[in-house]
């Protein structure tokens, strides 16, 4: 394990994110004591999640297979009850783990499978791609997908350490990577601008899976993502500027029956977020053009059809940021100053929409 970044996540249960190449060796000293742990995984990373299986078998911990659907299909409820029932054959014990090695939607799913078996038990997510090493492997939001909308069961349950090995990019296709990019800026845009001037001074290489600048975004993206929810694991406040872009993104997602890449719908969401502010008098143009310009670069969507509008409000009901019947918003009152925009009238929300219909 050369070139190791070990970057810590703070808190009432802090753990490390390990970011480097070929790392699955430190993945049993983080599960002292078990001696069974399921490793999930979808049928892209079957290959990888047998090479943990090995790495586990042969540091005494007994490895389950358990193959999940892929992508959005494996958070739903129906898996994860699937998930219990084989770790309740196979008699899993408090003692025992749950790791899941794939892009969010796995670890998502995994680290909601860990937070409810015997109420509890030890997880590690093997981040496979770029947004989930950034993003969804960090921080402990885990869960799944209902009819209502996207994530709306779930818990907070931080993982015991996060492998986020470089070497799985080289499998990522590229349009995935690029997604991930989306979660990336949005951390430039709430709080590290430095992340900005990387990707627009050479989008190619932001989106090079083996060069410097995309382990350089990476990093600076978890350290934001990590500071973060070192103060706010629940979500009581301060953690809600990691939603920017989300209100509209994830009704989005619904909206597209989940088949739409969450990467997409954030950079669609982002575009729309910077609108809003900018019409509430909140952010000024040139700031708000340049997520257009910025996310463009990178290949990303950042519009959406104009007759999808009454279908994405009723959507944006349910966010979890939500209070009763009062919408709220991330937005920004400047470059990384992330504030609330609360209760904005429809007449506001759909003038910001008509920003990003489809020109
Ligand atoms: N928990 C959180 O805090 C959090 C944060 C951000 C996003 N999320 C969730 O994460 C999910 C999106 O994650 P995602 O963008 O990784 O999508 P994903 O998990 O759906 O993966 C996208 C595709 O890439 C494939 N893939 C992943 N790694 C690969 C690799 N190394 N080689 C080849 N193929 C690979 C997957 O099998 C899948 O087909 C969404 O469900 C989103 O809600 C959660
Ligand atoms: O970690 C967080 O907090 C985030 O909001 C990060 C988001 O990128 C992520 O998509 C998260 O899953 C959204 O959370 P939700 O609570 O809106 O479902
Ligand atoms: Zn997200």
């Amino acid at each position: 394990m050369d070139d190791v970044t070990r970057i810590p996540v703070g808190g009432e249960r802090p753990y490390d994110v390990l970011v480097g190449r070929d790392l699955l060796g430190a993945l049993p000293g983080l599960l002292p004591g078990a001696t069974r742990a399921a490793v999930l995984h979808a049928p892209p990373l079957k290959a990888l999640a047998d090479a943990v299986g090995e790495r586990l078998r042969a540091a005494g911990v007994e490895p389950l297979a358990i193959e999940v659907p892929d992508a959005e299909s494996g958070k739903q409820i129906d898996v994860a009850a699937a998930c219990w029932d084989r770790l309740g054959a196979a008699g899993f014990t408090r003692t025992d783990a749950v790791v899941g090695v794939g892009g969010g939607a796995v670890t998502d799913l995994a680290g909601f499978v860990a937070a409810c078996w015997l109420r509890g038990v030890r997880w590690v997510p093997v981040a496979t791609s770029l947004l989930g090493m950034v993003d969804a492997a960090v921080g402990g939001k885990t869960g799944i997908n209902t009819a209502a909308g996207k994530n709306l069961v779930g818990a907070f349950h931080p993982p015991v350490g996060v492998l986020a090995d470089l070497a799985t990019l080289d499998s990522l296709p590229a349009v995935d990577l690029a997604a991930g990019l989306a979660e990336v800026v949005k951390c430039g845009f709430i709080a590290d601008p430095a992340i900005l001037d990387l990707v627009e001074r050479d989008p190619a290489a932001a989106t090079d899976a083996r060069g410097p600048a995309t382990r350089e975004l990476i990093e600076r993206a978890i350290r934001v993502k990590a500071d973060v929810v070192a103060g706010d694991l629940r979500e009581s406040g301060v953690r809600e500027v990691l939603n920017y872009g989300h209100t509209l993104a994830h009704a989005i997602e619904q909206n597209e029956g989940y088949r739409w890449r969450h990467g997409h719908a954030v950079a669609v969401g982002l575009v729309y977020a910077a609108a809003l502010a900018r019409l509430a008098g909140r952010l000024d143009a040139p700031t708000a053009e340049r997520h257009r310009v910025t996310l463009t670069a990178l290949g990303l969507p950042v519009s959406y059809p104009a007759e999808a509008w009454p279908r994405l409000l009723a959507a944006m009901r349910v966010d979890k940021k939500a209070r009763g019947a009062r919408l709220r918003f991330v937005v920004l009152d400047g470059l990384a100053r992330p504030a609330m925009l609360e209760g904005p009238d429809d007449a506001l929300l759909e003038a910001a929409y008509q920003e990003v219909c489809a020109r």
